[in-house]
């Protein structure tokens, strides 16, 4: 840990691309964000920017991009800044030390610099927030996840895999019933729509045990850019065609995984977990639209759903701020205008993500973290170039046969340790496909959508 002093004369100023946030009153919140510079990241900083006197950044957290931390550190006042893979160094030659783009940007406070992989963990349990929004990609959040619950802060959670790979190590973490605010769209649908009905149950209900009058989740998808392609014309598509996500601009994982269903996959597992709902009793279904966010059906058979623009903000202002709607977040749908919306089955066949997460689901308490770690690591392979688009699903498919139950809830360093496992494994088959999967090297190009409706 070092710290950044106002010591050193500001160097050449740039245009500041964060907009500035005047710090918060006497009461505001404390918030930490981590993966501050992401899609996520930079969206928060929109919200707390949009609610002068209302929030306090008091700690950011980023993987690699220094110059972009510094301006939100600027532009913020934070009193933390950490870097997982700090600027100038081998692994990160494009971007300054975070020291140098401090000075860059003339920050003139005395900013603690946090960096390396302990950044995030720190920031996330020893700033004293009241909330810290994990906006981390992947499963490197899981650690940051359970130290901002350790710490009895609010964790507003949209770093899914968090969840998905921990199960029961994050519920255990949790300090205080409702401790998790859901940011994911469709569970910050099913937690607004849930406040309406009786559901006493979950990380993030108000009390942990009681009765529910739920009888099913169902989590809509928008079905991706490769909805209606057949298993054929999906083996030829291209990266830059799965990152075209028909409605959200998103970092990359998750425009891949919008593209495979994984994402869906990893949500209704997150939805399970999060509402303490049997998994059979949580459904997927397409609504290319994505105007309705997800719906919760009820043992009378009434069904609420929560509707709005398909955009972030209202989900990340919620999570930042729950229960407490603040005002003028988004504009609202028109409901004067006509409109439509769309409902269909998932295609199981061309997208297997679903129904593979639900069985591993099932299988043990250890298989989602393999599910998980393999399709990350064969999600990199693909825009590497060395996985077709269709070899994602059968590579994490192939790492979960190999993965041996495991008994019982297990710890953090076993699920790290099933995770290195499952990385190294999906690697192998993932340098075999490379010689024995030509079909990606000379790729047709599909027309995104041109199957669609
Ligand atoms: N974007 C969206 O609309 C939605 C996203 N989500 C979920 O939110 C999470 C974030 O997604 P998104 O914002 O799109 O992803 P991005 O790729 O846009 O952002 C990821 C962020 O994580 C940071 N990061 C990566 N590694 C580390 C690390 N070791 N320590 C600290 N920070 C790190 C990145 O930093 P850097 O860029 O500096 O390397 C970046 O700030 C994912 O779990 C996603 O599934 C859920 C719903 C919607
Ligand atoms: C905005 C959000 O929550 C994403 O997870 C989004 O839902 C992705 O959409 P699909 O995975 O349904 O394509
Ligand atoms: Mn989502």
């Amino acid at each position: 840990m070092s710290s950044h002093p106002a010591s050193d004369p500001a160097g050449p100023q740039r245009p500041d691309p964060v907009p500035r946030i005047r710090p918060g009153d006497d009461g505001a919140s404390r918030v930490v964000l981590l993966g501050s510079t992401g899609s996520i990241g930079t969206q928060a900083l929109e919200v707390i920017a949009a609610n002068p006197g209302r929030f306090d950044v008091v700690g950011l957290s980023a993987g690699t991009n220094t110059r972009l931390l510094a301006d939100q550190v600027r532009a913020t006042g934070a009193r933390a800044a950490g870097i997982a893979v700090d600027g100038g160094t081998a692994a990160n030659p494009d971007q300054p030390p975070l020291t140098q783009a401090l000075r860059d940007t003339g920050v003139t406070h005395e900013v603690e610099i946090l960096t390396g992989e302990e950044a995030a963990v720190a920031c996330a349990g020893e700033l004293g927030a009241d909330v810290v929004l994990n906006g981390m990609t992947g499963s490197i959040g899981l650690r940051p996840t359970l130290a901002a619950l350790a710490s009895g802060t609010t964790l507003a959670l949209a770093n899914k895999e968090s969840l998905v790979v921990g199960g029961a190590l994050v519920a255990s973490a949790q300090r205080r019933p409702g401790q998790v605010v859901p940011v994911d769209s469709e569970h910050s649908a099913l937690a607004q729509a849930l406040s309406s009905g009786r559901h006493e149950r979950g990380l993030c209900a108000p009390v942990v045990t009681g009765r529910s009058e739920v009888r099913r989740l169902i989590v809509t998808a928008s079905g991706g850019p490769f909805r209606g392609c057949s298993p054929t014309q999906l083996a030829e598509v291209t990266p830059a065609q799965a990152l075209r996500h028909p409605n959200f601009a998103m970092g990359r994982v998750v425009t891949t995984n919008s593209a495979t269903m994984v994402n869906k996959a990893l949500e209704v597992v997150e939805a399970h977990l999060l509402f303490d709902v049997p998994l059979e009793d949580v459904t997927a279904v397409v609504h290319p639209q994505q105007v309705i966010h997800s719906l919760v059906e009820f043992q009378d058979g009434s069904t609420l759903a929560q509707a709005g623009p398909p955009r972030m903000y209202v989900p990340i202002a919620l999570g930042l701020s729950w229960p407490e709607r603040l005002p003028q977040v988004d504009t609202a749908i028109d409901w004067t205008q006509t409109m439509r919306w769309d409902f269909e089955p998932l295609d199981d066949d061309a997208f297997p993500a679903v129904s593979l997460a639900k069985q591993a689901c099932a299988a043990s308490a250890t298989h989602m973290a393999v599910y998980n770690a393999a399709n990350e690591q064969a999600v990199d392979a693909f825009h590497d170039g060395a996985l077709g688009f269709t070899e994602i699903l059968p590579t994490v498919e192939k790492v979960l046969a190999a993965h041996t139950a495991s008994t019982g809830a297990p710890t953090l360093d076993e699920v790290l340790e099933v995770e290195r496992e499952a990385r190294a494994h999906a690697d192998e088959l993932i340098a075999a496909a490379a010689v024995t999967v030509p079909t990606y090297r000379a790729p047709r190009a599909v027309e995104v959508g041109e199957s669609q409706a």
